[in-house]
Parts: structure tokens; C-alpha cells; sequence
């Protein structure tokens, strides 16, 4: 292992065309590495804190960068250490976690690059599992993602029975080509939204048809079993002062809302619901994975935001059994490992996921690998999508 020599920080474009983070991480022997903090829109209320990019490259360069020269850029664990300590919050509110995820993920590429390993060789070890993630694609969307579209804010493609990852990357993006092709037919015209997604004004009701009608077809084409998910965002659609989920002129209440999701599963064979009730909400949460949780997914995003305190209060009470991992939900690598981790030792799914601002990084791949997580969710189409399927295609071709 060798030491880090440079840590240096840029104000970068995401896929929204908005101000991120980038940095690269140098190292005495040559080793190098270089990653961007992605951005969401539909963010949790518990989510690590992200400050405008030049403010947080600006905190970061007088509070983090001086404590990381010196270090093993291969110790991830004293990296991340070293962040939370430059930082000295609880949500990195101080450095902001768009530098704090992009310098961890930038000295975990460094630590990689000297010891000359992939990435998911170097974060998942030499025991790591021989399992690839299902890729979820996101081929409809609405809700904050999109304007004027559907309520829901991801339906995605969830080729469960492909038998590589390659072929599942495929089938997810004839998905996505089947969609424009039924929503032709009906002459809806679809722009996309800010994941590649096709976002039609149409209803939550004939979204679920146009997509089923999709699958249906790419099913029948490749052989094998797709099934379709969803991610909700409920804490999008909740509104605390009518204690209700509003989807437009209509409203839930809690009760409704877990019936209607119970309804969904039933009815289209759901292989996923991610975020289906409220952030606050352990409780009902609780009940629909009580109620479906044997025939579906029930993950938390902005339930949990890849924070081992909340996972642990889900735990308890049996809300959810999965989890979605965004590292800039918490702000390193460290962090996103022991979600995983606790995750796993309790029965729960990881599914590793992009954010709607995303860049041309891959590290999300590399993790998903790494931890052999169920799922990973990053998109159908679309380059700073298309960067991470293309090189979940690689890994698994061993080409990286
Ligand atoms: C990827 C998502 O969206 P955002 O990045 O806007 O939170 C999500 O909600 O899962
Ligand atoms: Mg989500």
C-alpha cells in the first residue's frame, strides 16, 4: 500500500447540468483514482447533507485534504475515518457529502490502482461472492424526475430470470425500446425524464398496462423471466398536513395506500416496491412487509438512507426486507459496506442504485459486485447510466 501524496477536487457537470463534485487521489507510488459524487432529486429528509459544489470543494480542501495526505490510500476504513473526523458532524454537513463520497470513492480506485486490482476485487476481497446483481431499469417515470408524468415515480424493468448480466442489460433496454413501441401505438408522445426513463402524461393505471404489455413482449422475445418493479417515493406523495398521499385530485390514506400497494404486488406479480409509504412511517411499512413481504421486495430508501441507525430501527420492527445503497446517502464507502452488512446478517436484500443526477462513474457497479448485492438500480439508457450497465458487462466478462 502507499501513501496518498494529492487529493485534488473540481467543480464538475452532472447529467443535469448541474455543479458536482469531482476528485482525484494521487499516491506516492503512482497509484491513481478519480470519482464524482452523483445528486438526487427525490432526496430523504435523512439523508447526509449536500452543499452547493464549490462551497463543499472549498470546506473540503481546508478541513479534509490535509488529513488524508499521509494516509494508506488501500485503508479505506482510516479514509473514511478521516472524513468523518475533517467533517466533525453527524450528516457532513460541514465538508458536505458530495466531497465526502467522492474522495472516498476516489482513494478506494487509488487503493485499487497500486495494489493493480479491479475495483469490486479490491473493495469485495479475495472471498467475495460469484453472484452479479439483477439489474432493476427504470423504462417509465414521473414523479420528481419528470413533470406532467406519472405519479409513481419509477416503474422498472426487473429481469429476474436472465441468465447472465449481459443478457439481463439487454432485455432491460428492449424493455425500455417495447415502451416507446406500445406508447406509439396509443399515440401518447414521451419525452424521457431525468434517468432515461420514458415520461408520458399519462395515469399511474395505464402506465402499469403500457409496462406490463412491455414485459410481456421482451419476455416473449428473450426466453426468460422478466418480471417489473417499482419506487414509488411515497415521502414525495405524502403530505403531513392532510396525513394523506396525494395523487393529484385523488387521495390515500395510510391504510389505502397499503392496501392499494398489497393490490399492486397481487395484481402484476411485482418483484420490487422500493419506498411504497411514507419516510416516518416504520409502522406501516411494517405491515406491508408483513403482508406481501413473501412474494416481494419491500425496500427502503428514503426510509433508510443507507444509515445503519435507521436499517436498525427497521430491523426491530420488521419494516421492509431490503434496503437501497446510495453512498452519497451517507457519505462513504465505510458507511454504505456496514448497511450492507447489517442488512445482510439480517435476511435483508441490498440493492445498490445511481442517483437522478448521475456522472460518467462506475464505482456503483464495482459495489454491487463487491458486496453481492441482489440488485443493482442504475437506469436503462443514457451515457451516464449506460457507463455503469457497460461496465457491470465488463466485470463480468472480467475486462476491466
Ligand atoms: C434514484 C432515486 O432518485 P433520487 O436520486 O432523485 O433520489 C430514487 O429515489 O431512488
Ligand atoms: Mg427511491
Amino acid at each position: 500500500m502507499t501513501r496518498i501524496t494529492n487529493v485534488s477536487l473540481r467543480r464538475i457537470l452532472d447529467s443535469r447540468g448541474n455543479p458536482t463534485v469531482e476528485a482525484d487521489v494521487l499516491t506516492e507510488s503512482g497509484g491513481f483514482g478519480r470519482a464524482a459524487a452523483p445528486s438526487g432529486a427525490s432526496t430523504g429528509e435523512f439523508e447526509a447533507i449536500e452543499l452547493p459544489a464549490e462551497e463543499s470543494i472549498a470546506k473540503a480542501r481546508e478541513r479534509a485534504v490535509p488529513r488524508l495526505e499521509g494516509l494508506f490510500a488501500g485503508d479505506q476504513r482510516s479514509v473514511d475515518a478521516a472524513l468523518r473526523a475533517a467533517d466533525g458532524t453527524d450528516d457532513f454537513s460541514a465538508i458536505g457529502a458530495n466531497s465526502a463520497v467522492a474522495i472516498s470513492m476516489a482513494a478506494a480506485k487509488a487503493g485499487a490502482d497500486v495494489l493493480g486490482a479491479p475495483l469490486y476485487q479490491h473493495l469485495g476481497g479475495a472471498f467475495r461472492g460469484e453472484n452479479f446483481p439483477v439489474p432493476l431499469g427504470n423504462v417509465v417515470g414521473g414523479g420528481e424526475h419528470a413533470k406532467e408524468a406519472t405519479h409513481i415515480q419509477e416503474f422498472l424493468a426487473a429481469p429476474v430470470g436472465a441468465p447472465s448480466v449481459s443478457e439481463a442489460v439487454f432485455a432491460n433496454a428492449a424493455v425500455h425500446a417495447a415502451v416507446a413501441d406500445v406508447l406509439d401505438e396509443h399515440g401518447v408522445p414521451a419525452a424521457k425524464g431525468d434517468e432515461g426513463a420514458w415520461a408520458p402524461p399519462i395515469s399511474d393505471a395505464e402506465a402499469f398496462e403500457v409496462v406490463a404489455e412491455a414485459v410481456e413482449t421482451v419476455e416473449a422475445e428473450v426466453g426468460f423471466e422478466i418480471r417489473f418493479g417499482l419506487d414509488m417515493a411515497a415521502a414525495e406523495l405524502y403530505d403531513d398536513d392532510r396525513e394523506a398521499y396525494v395523487y393529484g385530485e385523488e387521495t390515500k390514506s395510510t391504510d389505502e395506500q397499503i392496501e392499494y400497494v398489497a393490490g399492486l404486488v397481487e395484481e402484476y406479480d411485482l418483484a420490487y416496491v422500493e419506498d411504497p409509504l411514507d419516510e416516518n412511517d416504520y409502522e406501516a411499512f411494517a405491515e406491508l412487509t408483513d403482508r406481501v413481504g413473501d412474494r416481494t421486495l419491500i425496500c427502503g430508501d428514503d426510509l433508510f438512507v443507507t444509515n445503519v441507525d435507521r436499517l436498525r430501527e427497521g430491523i426491530d420492527v420488521g419494516a421492509g426486507n431490503s434496503i437501497l445503497i446510495k453512498p452519497n446517502q451517507i457519505g462513504t464507502l465505510s458507511d454504505a459496506f456496514d448497511a450492507v452488512e447489517l442488512a445482510t446478517r439480517n435476511g435483508m436484500e441490498s440493492v445498490i442504485s445511481h442517483r437522478s443526477g448521475e456522472t460518467e462513474d462506475t464505482t456503483i457497479a464495482h459495489l454491487a459486485v463487491a458486496t453481492d448485492a441482489a440488485y443493482i438500480k442504475t437506469g436503462t439508457v443514457g451515457g451516464e447510466r449506460t457507463a455503469k450497465l457497460n461496465e457491470l458487462v465488463r466485470i463480468a466478462d472480467d475486462a476491466v
